[in-house]
């Protein structure tokens, strides 16, 4: 960050197939006899389908291991069915009419549509179709909580609508996903006068940030198409350090090259030490994200090195399963407001799109208002919004506290537009002094987030004061990154040395000197302040 601090210093500045449920032909599930979603690996590990490692037949509280020298690959293998898999997905152009022909297979390396528009992945919503609300929503919250490879990632848990042809042996992740959704009770209470606000920790996650939903999906695609011989030596993006931190990792767990492009000096030491420490290829460039991203895109373009940034539609495939998961923690009922902080825009359309099939496969009847929350340095799509969607103009990003979302030129501005128009969405702003107090408003009751989430807060906040958002409403803000990765922004607050800022909640550390009395002296009267008044 540009602001410094002197009250503290810091010491650095497949062909798979489909898991049964157990109980497939209770009546209250209208699904066709089961001649498509055949059996592997069991999502809820059927003791009866599998072989006992124990010679004897006694009962043993172990019967239902995995074989000794098995891992849980092996053993999804082993409960692999030969069984034809009937759902698909390939790449369209994004938000192309019925009558477009243009597709390509997932297993071809294109990234754009033939007129240089954004592409989409496309599932076989018909096939898909045949099987009832009920019938997935049964499926997925069968695999919540298991070890079951892959299913125990809250983004494979959903694999038949990620990528459903993926052999389960060429998945790369780290159970990933099944994120807390926080009930933020007292600041709900305190700030907002809400009973019924939440908060979706995505950031409390493998690498610290929302985009390991995303990276399992493309690292392992990769991983495949390494298999398959396809041109891939290695993957590369451009960064605001979360999407770098991500792609870092699941490239090392799988053994894969990785090349991250960040702009020198604007991401944090937090996240910027995660590749370092991956084994990426580090370049840091003298330029900020939207540089490094038409640098990544050049670059691409001309040698072997897969774009892993969200213009890569596969990454949202994995995100939207975070939409998933909350309708899923709700218990399949909709919040009616779910607030996002946006940047290069990818993920407002990944919520959108897993809400949207949530609604069209028959889990829900509804989907959530989406509200998009940007930093008013960095603020594209707040300026389009109020233009009525008149005009885009990218701009030109200022330093923000909110550095991953300091963008100016999204890749996903038509996926946002369209997420927004097709779910009665909103456009709010956040200046620096207000996603800072809300930053450190939330955390005075007990949470630890990072400010890209007090953007999406001070959205929220706006809302409730205007009464857009009423005070029964049942919200949830997306918490897109774990806040110890941007622990400097809090200190530079609570120093309240930031320039032009009050630092209204700063809550510094009082310097005593180590004597019995002076350490009395400050107690008696920090004790006096907080005894309640009668
Ligand atoms: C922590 C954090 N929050 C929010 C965002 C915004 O997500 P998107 O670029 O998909 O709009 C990003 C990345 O851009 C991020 O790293
Ligand atoms: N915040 C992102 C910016 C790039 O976004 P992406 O989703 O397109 O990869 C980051 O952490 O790099």
């Amino acid at each position: 960050m540009a602001y410094s601090c002197s009250l503290f210093h810091s010491s650095l500045a497949s062909k798979s197939n489909f898991p049964l449920l157990h109980h497939r032909n209770h009546p209250k599930f209208n699904r066709p006899a089961p001649i498509v979603i055949s059996c592997s690996s069991s999502s809820t590990f059927d003791p009866s389908s599998t072989t006992s490692s124990s010679n004897n037949n006694t009962p043993s509280p172990q019967k239902n291991r995995r074989l000794a020298d098995e891992n849980i690959r092996d053993e999804a293998r082993r409960h692999r069915s030969t069984a034809k898999n009937t759902l698909s997905a390939k790449y369209v152009p994004f938000n192309a009419g019925p009558d477009c022909t243009e597709s390509y297979s997932l297993d071809e390396i294109v990234y754009r549509s033939r007129s240089g528009g954004l592409l989409d992945v496309q599932h076989d919503m018909e096939a898909l179709k045949k099987f009832d609300g009920a019938y997935w929503r049964e499926l997925f919250d069968s695999r919540v909580g298991k070890t079951t490879w892959p299913y125990g990632s809250g983004v494979w848990s959903k694999k038949e609508w990620v990528l459903p042809e993926i052999d389960p042996d060429d998945i790369v992740s780290a159970f990933e996903g099944n994120s807390n959704l926080f009930w933020a009770e007292r600041f709900g209470k305190q700030f907002l006068g809400m009973n019924d606000l939440w908060v979706k920790h995505c950031g409390i996650s493998h690498t610290g940030s929302f985009k390991d939903l995303g990276m399992t999906v493309l690292v392992s695609q990769v991983n495949r198409l390494r298999k398959l011989k396809r041109p891939v030596v290695g993957v590369g993006c451009a960064s605001t350090g979360d999407t770098s931190a991500a792609l870092s990792a699941y490239c090392a767990a799988a053994g894969i090259p990785s090349i991250v492009f960040l702009p020198a000096n604007k991401i944090s030491i937090a996240q910027l030490v995660q590749p370092i420490a991956n084994g990426a290829f580090v370049l840091s460039i003298d330029t900020d994200f939207d540089g490094c991203m038409k640098l990544i895109r050049e670059v691409t373009a001309e040698l072997p090195i897969y774009l892993a940034n969200s213009l890569n539609s596969l990454r949202l495939e994995g995100q939207k399963t975070a939409a998933i998961e909350i309708l899923q923690q709700f218990d399949w009922e909709v919040p009616d407001w779910v607030i996002v902080p946006g940047g290069n825009l990818g993920n407002i359309y990944a919520f959108y799109k897993g809400f949207k099939m949530c609604q069209e496969l028959g889990l829900v009847d509804r989907i959530p208002r989406l509200v998009c929350a940007q930093a008013a340095n960095a603020n594209p799509l707040y300026l389009y919004f109020k233009s009525e969607w008149n005009e885009f103009k990218a701009v030109k990003a200022n330093t923000t506290f909110a550095s991953a979302i300091q963008i100016g030129d999204p890749v996903s501005i038509d996926r946002a537009v369209y997420a927004l128009k097709n779910s009665n969405g909103i456009v709010e702003e956040a200046t620096e002094e207000e996603l800072m107090d809300a930053m450190a408003q939330a955390d005075s009751t007990g949470m630890f987030i990072c400010p890209h989430t007090g953007v999406a807060l001070t959205a929220l906040m706006k809302l409730r004061k205007s009464g857009v958002i009423g005070a029964g409403d049942r919200t949830v803000v997306v918490s897109t990154a774990h806040g110890l990765k941007f622990t400097q922004s809090k200190v530079d607050y609570h120093s309240k040395e930031i320039p032009d800022m009050a630092c209204q909640f700063a809550n510094p550390p009082m310097q005593v000197r180590a004597d019995f009395g002076s350490v009395m002296d400050v107690l008696m009267k920090y004790l006096g302040d907080k005894a309640p008044k009668h």
